[in-house]
């Protein structure tokens, strides 16, 4: 990921502002207040939000030139799965996640049991996605995207609605994998510890990069 100068106006109002950011670390924690820009950030990694100032390259690619490539390796996986989840079974919904890959039937019916079975829901696949309990949608919608491989992963408060145990099954997923990056925004100190390099946003600006122990400790400190 590389940020220089950074600037995001939503709505004409300024959000971001002089985002400079260079790492090649696999796995970012995104940290910081309410309100301080952590969402807007993430959302211009794969050109939901677009830049009105500055230069972004993320896996190498403009997220906004390129948005079509960088859409096909970033997954974004959101903190609320309803807005995730679109077919109305456990197993349409994750086989259409699949779809325009020029996978097989077989391949995609061998991809999805798989799938299913690292999220602790085998044996599920005809049952109704709309039935799951919250922590069972937001695993379901994490399968969603890793069952496509994308290269980086991008989630937004993915443990926000989550018990402890359903919080852990989360983040061990998104962190295990050594061949694929994430970036997570978190307002759980024991998850952004666990990412390799810990950023920080105040007021639209990102304030604090380094080791995600440091980063946590001086935000927890700093609040009022
Ligand atoms: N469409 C918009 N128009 C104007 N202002 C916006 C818009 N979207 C977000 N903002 C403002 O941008 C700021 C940053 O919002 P953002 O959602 O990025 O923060 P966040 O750090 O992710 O917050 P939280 O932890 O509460 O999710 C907030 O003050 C918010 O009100």
């Amino acid at each position: 990921m590389d940020y220089e100068g950074v600037d995001v106006d939503l709505d004409g109002v300024p959000v971001l502002r002089d985002v400079g950011f260079r790492s090649d670390a696999r796995r970012i924690a995104v940290v910081g207040a309410n309100g301080s820009g952590k969402s807007t950030f993430v959302r211009t990694l794969n050109g939901l939000v677009r830049p009105s100032a500055g230069r972004a390259r993320v896996l190498g690619l403009d997220p906004v030139a390129d948005g079509a490539a960088v859409r096909r390796h970033v997954g974004f996986v959101f903190s609320n799965p309803d807005v995730q989840l679109i077919l109305p079974t456990v197993g349409e919904d994750l086989a259409l996640s699949l779809r325009g890959q020029g996978l097989s039937k077989a391949e995609i019916a061998e991809r999805v049991e798989r799938a299913l079975e690292d999220i602790g829901l085998a044996g599920r696949r005809d049952e109704s996605a709309y039935a799951l309990s919250g922590g069972q949608k937001q695993l379901l919608a994490l399968a969603g995207v890793l069952i496509r491989r994308p290269g980086l992963v991008v989630a937004d408060e993915p443990t926000a609605f989550l018990d402890a145990a359903n919080a852990r099954r989360i983040a061990d997923r998104l962190l295990e994998q050594d061949e694929r990056a994430v970036v997570i925004v978190t307002h759980d100190p024991a998850l952004a510890r666990r990412c390799d390099v810990a950023i920080r946003f105040d007021g639209g600006r990102l304030v604090d990069e380094g080791e995600p122990g440091r980063v946590v400790a001086d935000y927890l400190a700093a609040l009022p």
